[in-house]
């Protein structure tokens, strides 16, 4: 890239000593830096509460940079483009000296006015901060302003509603940059190339040619210390009202007429109309919740979610969710897209199973044979890339017609590149003025319309709370959803 095209601006990321800025922005900017994508003109700004020096702070940040990559060089040159500086962000007189040093690094990096205001904090600063920025005159500047907010978005659909309106009294919709860090992904990025750029998919890709679509998003890692958080999320608030909801508005949506933000968007918000709602009667029918308990994996012992610190002994917070959702439009009536999202499972993965209608008649009935349906499989995580499952002849030495065979694409994908962090890109995306793969408002809305009355339902005793052992891939109950429909989950690994 010419440096030219280099995106210039002071980043001033809010709660700069915490968890998120440590182990993923500070590592983002710099493969940024490393990856040729922004040049010398950029500074980036600390804010917390901690009273540490800059000196401090880019130690930290080396440190990040040290354990998060194979390779770190550059160190030096690289943090010194940090700064510090120490507040409570509940003090309006603070924003005032936090002004004079963004105005001066504005002229000393020439980033010309141009500024990105990163929230990496609880959400109940979000509106304070982004108040405090417009009344104290950090977004007046020559160049533009931009605000980063990471998730949750609210809790349900009203406080999303109040948090929204206190961020829209400071900022307009197309400078808010809603963080969903699936959308970074690249194999989420890669459904629209794969339905949009490929005669073969396409055409199939309604309720004619697919049976069902599965989504899956596991991870074998516990609650641990985040307990505290998730007792007042779970896994529908934490992980289904955004990342699952997002690529299922992705895989549904119908083709833009434009790659534009606001056309993909206005296609996403459709789908997520067209989900159908889940009543607290029916609720036990669509929807299984459940929670870890103790168990092993690996041959490794782990303790169950109400063991965990800063959980309620007797809690009812849900780790674990499938759901089936019904997309009541012209494509999709009739074809089930299950999710399902759980912490302590038996594997680490995110993938997107989309299982084909059977074939009309099957020719090998006769012969003792069944004929597997067609898989298109989208491994988003821990490996990337698209496999195809197709039904081939068996060779005469096994015996029998046809066998399940598998087309690996991955190799053909990227061919070894290195694919760029979620958040690296994100990052990108926001200093370059590119909206598309962040949330808009109406999406946000959209889904907490759809997940509150699932939640209110479980809170109101509407379904019983199915435990697992840690180290399974959820309880018995997420099997009958699907059995119930003659269908079954497919393998993750
Ligand atoms: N960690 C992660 O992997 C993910 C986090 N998120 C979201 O990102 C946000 C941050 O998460 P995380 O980094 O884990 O949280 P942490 O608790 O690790 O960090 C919180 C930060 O806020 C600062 N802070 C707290 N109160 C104040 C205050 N009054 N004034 C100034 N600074 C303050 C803390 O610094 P100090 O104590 O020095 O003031 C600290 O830097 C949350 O919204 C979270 O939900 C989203 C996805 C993943
Ligand atoms: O947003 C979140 O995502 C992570 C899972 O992200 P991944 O990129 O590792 O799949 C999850 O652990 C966390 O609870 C949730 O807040």
């Amino acid at each position: 890239m010419n440096t030219q095209e280099h995106p210039k601006s002071v980043i001033v990321i809010f709660g700069a000593t915490g968890d998120l800025a440590k182990r993923k922005l500070f590592p983002s900017i710099y493969r940024l830096v490393q990856n040729e994508k922004i040049g010398k003109n950029f500074a980036v700004v600390g804010v917390a509460r901690r009273p540490w020096t800059t000196e401090e702070f880019r130690s930290n940040v080396s440190d990040s940079i040290q354990t998060s990559m194979k390779e770190s060089k550059d160190l030096e040159e690289f943090t010194s483009h940090f700064y510090y500086h120490p507040f409570d962000v509940t003090n309006p007189s603070s924003y005032l000296e936090l002004n004079g040093l963004l105005n001066e690094l504005d002229g000393s990096y020439q980033t010309e006015g141009n500024r990105i205001f990163y929230l990496a904090m609880a959400p109940e600063f979000f509106g304070t901060i982004a108040q405090n920025l417009k009344k104290e005159g950090l977004t007046a500047t020559q160049g533009w302003s931009r605000l980063v907010i990471e998730k949750p978005f609210g809790h349900d659909l009203p406080s999303a509603q109040k948090l929204n309106q206190e961020i829209r009294e400071a900022f307009n919709e197309d400078q808010i940059y809603r963080i969903d860090h699936y959308l970074g992904k690249e194999m989420v990025q890669n459904i629209e190339v794969i339905r949009f750029a490929n005669a073969l998919f396409e055409p199939l890709w309604n309720n004619r040619y697919i049976s069902n679509i599965q989504v899956t998003s596991s991870e074998i890692l516990g609650v641990e210390d985040r307990g505290g958080y998730y007792e007042k999320s779970g896994a529908l608030r934490d992980m289904v009202q955004n990342h699952m909801l997002q690529m299922v508005a992705l895989l549904a949506m119908e083709p833009p007429i434009k790659l534009t933000t606001d056309e993909i968007r206005s296609e996403k918000v459709k789908v997520l109309r067209a989900l159908r709602p889940v009543s607290d009667t029916q609720v036990g029918e669509y929807f299984v919740r459940g929670q870890y308990a103790a168990g092993k994996f690996n041959d490794k012992e782990f303790i169950g979610y109400r063991e965990e610190g800063n959980v309620d002994k007797k809690s009812e917070t849900e780790t674990y969710v499938a759901g089936k959702l019904m997309i009541d439009n012209f494509r999709w009536a009739g074809v089930p897209f299950y999710i399902r999202t759980g912490k302590r499972m038996a594997a680490k993965s995110t993938k997107i199973v989309v299982q084909f209608k059977d074939i009309p008649m099957n020719l090998y009935y006769n012969k003792g044979e069944t004929v597997p349906p067609n898989l298109l499989v989208i491994n988003i995580q821990p490996e990337e890339g698209i496999t195809l499952q197709l039904n081939a002849k068996k060779d005469e030495s096994e015996g029998g017609y046809s066998k399940p065979v598998k087309f690996d694409l991955s190799n053909n994908l990227y061919d070894g590149i290195n694919t760029p962090e979620a958040y690296e890109k994100l990052l990108f995306d926001c200093m370059r003025g590119d909206a598309t793969n962040f949330t808009h408002w109406d999406e946000v809305a959209l889904s907490w319309s759809f997940v509150d009355p699932i939640s209110d339902a479980w809170k109101n005793g509407k379904a019983t709370l199915a435990t697992y052992p840690s180290g399974s891939m959820g309880p018995k109950e997420a099997d009958e959803l699907l059995e119930e429909d003659g269908n079954q989950w497919w393998p993750v690994n």
